[in-house]
């Protein structure tokens, strides 16, 4: 099973031998619905070839048949009768042929185009909106193992990838196939033995392609590479612009910049070099291959078969041959785009399989029933959870009754967040149960469990939208009047009215910039409307200040009377009213009672309560040196220091 310490997407799984399991036939068994167009597609690319060859066919035709009579004028697929007979007649007639067959190519190009096309297009919709419903179905931790453009990359570049294949690659093979096909076989039935002088640069042509790819491949991954790093810098310094101009940090970003795009252009121009050399080397290969031929077929024409060939060729099979050697070589130029091409498709497909082909981590089990709940009881038992290697919470067993609002404290890093985000599952436990009204959560259909519950963090994500829709979000069926009495009891509309268009003022990126706290009050409004049976806050309203905090606690109290309520807070005097507060301490419970219980109790929620009141003179050195020792450990993770 996948695990958090699955490579990230941007590296290629191990592609396995066979066929059946290379990725783009896989991609191409599911996906490839629109087969038909492809059908029709391939159709037209032999059709259209075979059009493309009759010119130098006719003009060779005429010339030996109209100016020279060394053969009869007749087509090989043209009934006698429909030949004329006169010389300017069979002009005209091998002119109207010419047209004739451009026109038909043009039409055949327009089919192949076409039904190359859908079908390509059509595979990437499918495909990625395929890919995306996959990958937001899997667990949270899986984004936070990856990078954001990793991903964005698969969905974006790699399925494009896949459809420049499909829609260029395939015809192209199709079309040098016919090509070489069609030539091979007219060439063979005028004159054989000049078929073998012509063919004959072709395998020293392939061999050269062959090293190119070799020497071209890692040259392009790097390039990969290279542009990858390129665009994490320029995404991570355009996000974090606003530092960059507070540190005045401009010149240092930008050496950054000139340095990751040295880097590129190293990369680039080492694979311009090699490819610049792939094209001037087949035109010398052809070029000399076209030599001979003209050189043999002519000697032939003028005096007699030369090295020994046997047969007649005449002077109009010759001007074929010519024109015929000469379109050899585009076949083979575009067979090495092709490869290059597949290869690019291959491991773009290997990418987006990787992503379709994972099981989500968390996830309905196949007896999933709806969670019922009735008085909104939450249970955590013998709860243990770790991110990866690192243990976060041990031992947890918490009872909270129905309808009671729980006060979740601690130093940072504690696992106060961790705790709750159990609840909605976006993580699961490693041991122990987290159960709601005796329901596991793991039984239960996310969907039921998501829905009762609202989760409002510190730092809310606003979609780009309007503040409607922003409130709407999760609850796409409000009317405007319960979306405004949400933001009223969220002490959200005031501020929303004053915006430059109230409700329909866009926020989110590109929007109007709100405030951390108007962020923090328009998800709790968003909460609010979508009306969970069960709420957790978490620092939600930390952003806010003190006299807006009164009112949305007042509000708050109210929401959450009838409801079981966790409420997160380093400001003390959020949870103070609580009906009970749990203190948390490097992942365990470590005190558990009313707000005035625990100040009797003395122990570390009272010397928490000792900072925010200011009276530090009193919390005993122990809690001071404790303090450091735990900053030390938040500063320096990975260090180990306790
Ligand atoms: N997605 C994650 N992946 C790995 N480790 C994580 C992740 N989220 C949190 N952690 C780690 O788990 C520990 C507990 O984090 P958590 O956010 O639950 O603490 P907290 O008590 O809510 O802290 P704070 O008060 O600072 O918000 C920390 O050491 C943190 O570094």
């Amino acid at each position: 099973m996948s695990t958090d310490r699955d490579p990230p997407a941007d590296v290629d799984p191990e592609v396995p031998g066979s066929w059946r399991e290379n990725p783009i036939w896989q991609l191409y068994a599911e996906y490839g619905t629109g087969r038909r167009y492809a059908v029709l597609g391939a159709v037209a690319t032999v059709l259209g070839r075979a059009f493309g060859l009759v010119p130098a066919f006719v003009i060779g035709l005429a010339v030996d048949a109209i100016f020279l009579a060394e053969r009869p004028f007749a087509f090989p697929l043209v009934p006698e009768a429909f030949v004329p007979e006169t010389d300017a007649e069979q002009l005209y007639f091998s002119i109207a042929i010419l047209l004739g067959a451009t026109l038909a190519g043009a039409v055949a190009s327009w089919v192949e185009d076409w039904g190359w096309s859908v079908f390509a297009q059509r595979v990437q919709r499918d495909l990625r909106v395929d890919a995306y419903e996959h990958l937001q179905d899997l667990e949270l931790a899986y984004f936070t193992g990856r990078r954001t453009g990793d991903l964005m990359s698969v969905l974006n570049n790699d399925v494009n990838a896949l459809e420049t294949f499909l829609e260029d690659g395939l015809s192209a093979t199709l079309w040098v196939l016919a090509t070489v096909g069609g030539i091979g076989l007219i060439l063979v039935g005028l004159n054989v033995p000049l078929t073998a002088v012509t063919l004959f640069p072709l395998p020293i042509l392939a061999a050269f392609t062959l090293v190119f790819t070799r020497l071209i491949e890692p040259r392009y991954l790097s390039i990969r590479e290279e542009i990858g790093d390129l665009n994490s810098r320029l995404e991570n310094n355009v996000s974090g612009i606003e530092v960059i101009k507070s540190e005045g940090a401009e010149r240092f970003e930008t050496a950054r910049v000139a340095e990751a795009s040295d880097e590129y252009l190293a990369a680039n121009l080492s694979a311009i070099r090699v490819r610049i050399t792939y094209f001037p080397g087949l035109n010398v290969i052809s070029g000399i291959g076209f030599a001979i031929t003209f050189l043999v077929g002519g000697l032939w024409v003028l005096e007699r078969p030369p090295l020994g060939l046997t047969g007649t060729l005449t002077p109009g099979a010759f001007v074929t041959f010519v024109i015929y050697a000469q379109q050899f070589l585009w076949p083979i130029i575009r067979l090495g785009d092709v490869v290059d091409d597949y290869e690019r498709a291959k491991a773009a497909g290997s990418r987006v399989q990787g992503i379709l082909s994972r099981e989500p981590a968390v996830g309905d089990r196949p007896d999933a029933r709806p969670l019922e709940v009735d008085e909104g009881a939450v249970t955590y038992d013998g709860v243990r959870f770790a991110y990866s290697d690192e243990t976060v919470l041990t031992d947890v067993d918490v009872d909270v009754a129905g309808g009671t609002t729980v006060g979740v404290v601690g130093p940072t890093g504690a696992g106060k967040s961790t705790l709750l985000k159990l609840l909605p599952r976006l993580y699961d436990v490693d041991e122990g149960v987290v159960r709601i009204d005796g329901q596991d959560v793991r039984d239960v259909t996310l969907r039921s469990l998501r829905r009762s519950i609202g989760y409002v963090s510190q730092e809310p994500f606003l979609f780009y939208g309007t503040v409607r829709e922003n409130v709407r979000y999760g609850t796409f069926d409000a009317s405007d009047e319960a979306v405004e009495r949400a933001a009223r009891r969220a002490q959200a509309h005031e501020f929303i009215r004053n915006l430059p268009r109230g409700y329909d003022t866009p926020v989110g990126e590109r929007g109007v910039k709100l405030s951390g706290g108007q962020r923090q009050r328009l998800a709790l409004a968003r909460t609010m409307l979508k009306d969970p049976a069960i709420l957790v806050l978490d620092e939600a309203t930390s952003a806010v200040d003190t006299e807006t905090e009164a009112l949305i606690q007042d509000r708050l109290a109210e929401f959450a009377a009838d409801r079981t309520t966790f409420v997160i807070a380093h400001r003390l005097s959020t949870v103070r009213t609580a009906d009970r507060v749990l203190v948390l301490d490097d992942g365990r419970v470590v005190e558990d009672g009313t707000h005035e219980g625990l100040l009797k109790r003395d122990g570390l929620y009272a010397n928490f309560w000792r900072v925010q009141t200011g009276d530090i003179a009193s919390l005993p050195r122990e809690f001071l040196e404790r303090a450091l020792r735990r900053q030390a450990v938040v500063d320096f993770d990975d260090e180990e220091t306790e």
